[in-house]
């Protein structure tokens, strides 16, 4: 998921991977203590008969972790996380974002769970080696061999790697399925690795969605998708920042409160943060956390000539220090009647990917139940299924993926009632108009 470095640990450590986890535990009980002088290194435990040390750097109110030293062994590596086959117990511990009473009682649940390598050559250790075809034929083995092991009947796959850079999207390139097929087949450098993906599994009849915010699907994938009618659905979890957006910027506009200018700054340290650091990158997200409010704004063209649009500015700065704890500050500017101002500012504090986990849990759980709805208008003959372009997903996501000539509803609560409603649907209940007429 959107990933950290465990900041209380970034001076850079160490060891393998029992001694990783239990001198983190140490470390922060440590940190709890506080009562440390400047620059102070101390004990903090031992591993495998070897003393652990760890510096501190100033003082209370808060402690700054600088670095580990610890006398070596020949099972302990000095240096940076080494994070190729990490069960997910030790990248937990890694992480830093639960407590450690809470890492206590998951870490046996988890320490069996080793990722499969997956294909960001440059910004993992833990990859696919060789061609695209080639790594698209090597997803599509862990896909049958995670079913096998696992023996589940379905599966869902939902891209939570790092954010990639826009793809060009190029007519002969990756407009067509036909050409997609044909540019992974010359090793196209163009095509993402995200796209791989996706390929991979429709082609296993597998729901891919995409949790970030570059442009996976491109039209040769959307064409692909169709052709073999499976489930595809994103792009980008709608966490925090944008959701408070796309339920402010509705309300004011609906309210005739015309926002003028919106700026949102928003930093954070984990590896997500670090990712976005990078231009191309941040490129993406930029694009999917702005959409929101240019649809809502080019809607109503009551307040807005046509063309017309607030200033909309989004800044992200990577942060070491605070993890993964994100930080999102926002300026809403608005003319309210007769030419007054309304100014509205939000700052918000959460884990990031605390907030992101449990749309990665309903999203998944949400395509799988989608695919299995079957509907039919009246006077249609045969029951079909939802359109493979997943819309049944836009609540959760910053930049909703529909299907070509399909409006796009951005206004959150519009989205939830739709999903609402189509569940109530399946279950038999009426649909919720919110008349409330049983009291009129
Ligand atoms: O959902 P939201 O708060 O608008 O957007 C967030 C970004 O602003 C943040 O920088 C990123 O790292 C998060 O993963 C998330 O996408």
């Amino acid at each position: 998921m959107g990933g950290n470095n465990g900041s209380a640990l970034s001076g850079g450590v160490i060891a393998n991977r029992e001694g990783i986890s239990w001198a983190t535990k140490d470390v922060q009980q440590a940190n709890y203590f506080g009562s440390l002088t400047q620059a102070s290194t101390i004990q903090v435990g031992s591993f495998n008969g070897q003393e652990i040390y760890a510096s501190f750097k100033s003082i209370l109110p808060m402690v700054t972790f600088i670095c580990f030293e610890m006398t070596l062994s020949d099972d302990v590596v000095f240096g940076e996380w080494d994070i190729s086959n990490m069960n997910l117990a030790d990248d937990m511990a890694r992480a830093n974002v639960f407590d450690i009473d809470l890492q206590k009682k998951l870490r046996p649940y988890m320490e069996s769970m080793v990722p499969f390598p997956a294909n960001q050559g440059s910004r993992a250790n833990n990859v696919i080696k060789g061609t695209k075809k080639e790594q698209v034929d090597q997803i599509i083995k862990d896909i049958r061999q995670f079913k096998e092991n696992n023996k589940v009947d379905k599966v869902v796959v939902l891209w939570t790697a790092n954010t990639e850079r826009y793809s060009s999207v190029v007519v002969g390139l990756n407009d067509t399925m036909e050409n997609l097929f044909a540019s992974v087949d010359r090793n196209e450098a163009e095509i993402s690795p995200s796209t791989l993906y996706a390929i991979a599994c429709i082609l296993e009849n597998v729901p891919f969605i995409n949790g970030s915010p570059q442009n996976t699907f491109v039209p040769g994938l959307i064409d692909l998708a169709i052709k073999r009618n499976t489930l595809i659905g994103g792009d980008d979890f709608k966490s925090g920042q944008t959701k408070m957006k796309s339920v402010l910027v509705y309300f004011l506009v609906g309210a005739g409160i015309k926002p003028t200018s919106i700026v949102s700054y928003n930093h954070l340290g984990n590896t997500d943060g670090m990712n976005l650091s990078a231009p191309q990158t941040f490129c993406s997200k930029e694009i999917s956390k702005s959409n929101v409010v240019d649809d809502m704004v080019s809607s109503n063209a009551i307040l807005y000539e046509p063309g017309e649009h607030p200033d909309h500015v989004v800044v992200i700065k990577y942060v070491p220090y605070v993890g993964d704890s994100k930080r999102a500050m926002d300026e809403y500017t608005s003319e309210i009647f007769m030419g007054g101002r309304n100014t509205i500012v939000l700052h918000n504090t959460c884990e990031d990917s605390l907030l992101a986990a449990p749309i990665i849990l309903d999203l998944v759980l949400l395509a799988e139940i989608s695919i299995r709805i079957q509907l039919k208008a009246e006077g249609e003959g045969k029951f079909h299924s939802f359109h493979p372009v997943a819309t049944i997903l836009t609540y959760l996501t910053k930049a909703p993926l529909v299907p070509p000539g399909t409006p796009m509803v951005i206004a959150l609560s519009k989205q939830r009632a739709m999903l609402e409603n189509i569940l109530r649907a399946c279950v038999g209940l009426a649909l919720e108009n919110n008349m409330i007429l049983e009291y009129k």
